[in-house]
């Protein structure tokens, strides 16, 4: 895939970053800290695959940097956007602009086409495609091997072509960062390296920054970056792995098995 339309983001400043954020839930001695002073920086453009084992802290983890749920203490900053400073209006208004999700259940609107859900963001946000995103969308459209589909609603849709619509609509805006928890949870493995494939190519070629969350080797050995948490704590940050170096890895966290 090439682009003529590269992203407007500031280049400097990391996409994301937190600062000694903790996430507690629950008092006395039911008290869980679901993050623990976690501190991480995710640089523009990167592919950042997160694992860690069921209960160490990973949708907490995209919650709390997606705005989605307050952190306890620390600071998150998305976007150039320190979070605590942000009402809930304004960190709606700041997901709407800057951040992208595709979830494991594709959260397509069944009534809606498929070109009709990738337009939707635009649509709830009041906003008009211009020519120029028109035109991305299109190209999208027809990298994604969509073109054809493109009126078909996702009941008339196989697994992995809702994926990929839903990952054209978080693609579509251009986000500062796409939150993916567990994208290829739901699909057999041909549709999952498709996917994965798709996630690769949009931050190698588009610049895209992508989060991912997943409890696969496979699927977080196309990421360029490996976050590893366990009991609400970073225990590891890797370069890219192989499936193999990933579940050696885990082995001592007893993730690298279905979820
Ligand atoms: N709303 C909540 N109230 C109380 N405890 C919570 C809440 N949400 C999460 N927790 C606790 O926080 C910890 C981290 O949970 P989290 O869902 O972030 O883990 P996870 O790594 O995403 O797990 P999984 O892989 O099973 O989805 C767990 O101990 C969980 O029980």
């Amino acid at each position: 895939m090439t682009s003529s339309i590269s992203l407007q983001h500031n280049q400097t400043q990391p996409v994301l970053a937190m600062h000694q954020v903790s996430k507690l839930y629950g008092e006395g001695s039911g008290r869980v800290a679901a993050l623990d002073e976690v501190s991480v920086a995710i640089p523009r453009g990167g592919f950042t695959a997160i694992m860690g084992p069921s209960g160490s802290g990973k949708s907490t983890f995209m919650n709390v940097a997606a705005g989605l749920d307050d952190a306890t203490s620390g600071e998150v900053v998305l976007a150039g956007q320190p979070l605590s400073k942000l009402g809930d209006e304004g960190r709606t208004v700041l997901r709407r602009e800057q951040v992208g999700f595709v979830f494991q259940a594709f959260n397509l609107v069944p009534t809606l086409s498929a070109l009709e859900n990738i337009l939707l963001p635009f649509d709830l946000a009041g906003r008009k495609v211009t020519a120029e995103q028109r035109q991305w969308i299109d190209q999208l459209v027809h990298t994604l091997g969509l073109a054809e589909r493109i009126d078909h609603r996702p009941s008339e849709l196989s697994g992995g072509q809702q994926q990929r619509v839903a990952i054209a609509r978080a693609l579509a805006s251009q986000p500062a960062i796409i939150f993916a928890d567990e994208p290829t949870g739901n699909l057999d493995s041909r549709s999952s390296r498709e996917v994965l494939t798709l996630l690769r190519t949009a931050s190698r070629e588009y610049g895209q920054t992508i989060a991912m969350v997943s409890h696969d080797p496979v699927a977080a050995s196309y990421a360029d970056r490996i976050l590893v948490i366990a009991d609400g704590r970073i225990v590891g940050d890797h370069g890219p792995l192989t499936p193999q170096q990933i579940s050696d890895l885990l082995i001592g966290f007893e993730i690298g098995a279905p979820a």
